[in-house]
């Protein structure tokens, strides 16, 4: 449906009956995605969030995939990282190495962990500044529209308020333009300091997924797959999670069956007989 100033929401979705359904669609789609952009440039650049997204990810870890995938080939970044050590339980590195990276032959030198030895504004200017040297490279390769990195894939969790990476809903930090990585130092989820790719940065990738899963998320869902639910007092237009529009590429959430339970597509269904 269109918002009143005529945006119209475009995005396409696969619903899974359950988590583990979810997460064989979603490591398909990322080995699928991976073997593509490899061989179109020789480089699969990667970019992750948090939560219970990587634990979908550890599927990649089991055949046919921990073989099929040429893990070599993959530079792995980070959409939104906690400002905390490494070893932290916040960490979305650490999260990520547990699950992943310290399960797969990923080159250590092609993951671009955020510096953690420094303050939330430092840790993101160094981190825009690495971007900036692989983008020269084209290791990342370039949005032909702007000059912002176009990332093969960019893989994006939402919370039940609607924000992804660690773009919250009202904060400053969805108008930035000119910026690549910027700092938050008041989030509402835990920990308050992060930093986070802008929404230029996201809506320039080739492919951004977004996962979700959960009853919980199901209100958020619907205001931004449909712009708007009846059980919700929210603006739809305020989730960050709307603002996600790739210019240039494609966007594809994945959802189980309790997360979509609200969507006017799924309800409109005749019931399983
Ligand atoms: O570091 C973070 O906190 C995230 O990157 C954040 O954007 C996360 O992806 C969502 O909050 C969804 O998290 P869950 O899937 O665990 O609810």
């Amino acid at each position: 449906m269109a918002d009143s100033d005529g945006f119209k929401y475009k995005g396409d979705f696969r619903i899974f009956e359950n988590v583990d359904e979810l997460a064989t669609g979603l490591v398909d789609y990322i080995a699928e995605i991976s073997e593509m952009s490899v061989k179109e440039r020789g480089f699969f650049s990667i970019a992750l969030s948090g939560g219970s997204l990587i634990s979908f990810m550890g599927k990649l870890c089991e055949a046919p995939y921990n073989k099929t995938v040429d893990w070599g080939k993959w530079h792995i970044f980070w959409v939104d990282e906690r400002v905390v050590a490494k070893n932290h339980v916040d960490s979305n590195y650490k999260l990520a190495k547990e699950v992943l990276l310290s399960k797969v032959p990923i080159l250590p030198s092609h993951v671009y962990s955020i510096n953690d030895n420094v303050s939330a504004e430092e840790a993101a200017s160094e981190y825009e500044f690495v971007l900036r040297q692989l983008v020269k490279t084209r290791t990342v390769n370039v949005s032909e529209s702007n000059d912002c990195p176009k990332f093969d894939l960019i893989l994006l969790g939402m919370g039940p308020d609607g924000h992804i990476a660690s773009l919250f809903p009202w904060h400053a930090s969805l108008d930035l333009k000119d910026d690549w990585v910027t700092y938050i130092t008041d989030s509402p989820k835990p920990p308050p300091e992060r930093i986070t790719f802008t929404l230029p940065v996201i809506n320039s990738a080739s492919n951004v997924a977004v996962a979700v899963s959960g009853a919980a998320k199901a209100v958020a869902v619907k205001l931004v797959i449909d712009g708007y639910c009846k059980e919700s007092t929210e603006f739809a237009t305020a989730l960050p999670a709307r603002k996600v529009q790739p210019s240039d590429g494609q966007l594809v959430w994945f959802l189980d069956n309790e997360a979509a339970s609200k969507l006017d597509s799924v309800a409109s269904q005749p019931p399983p007989v």
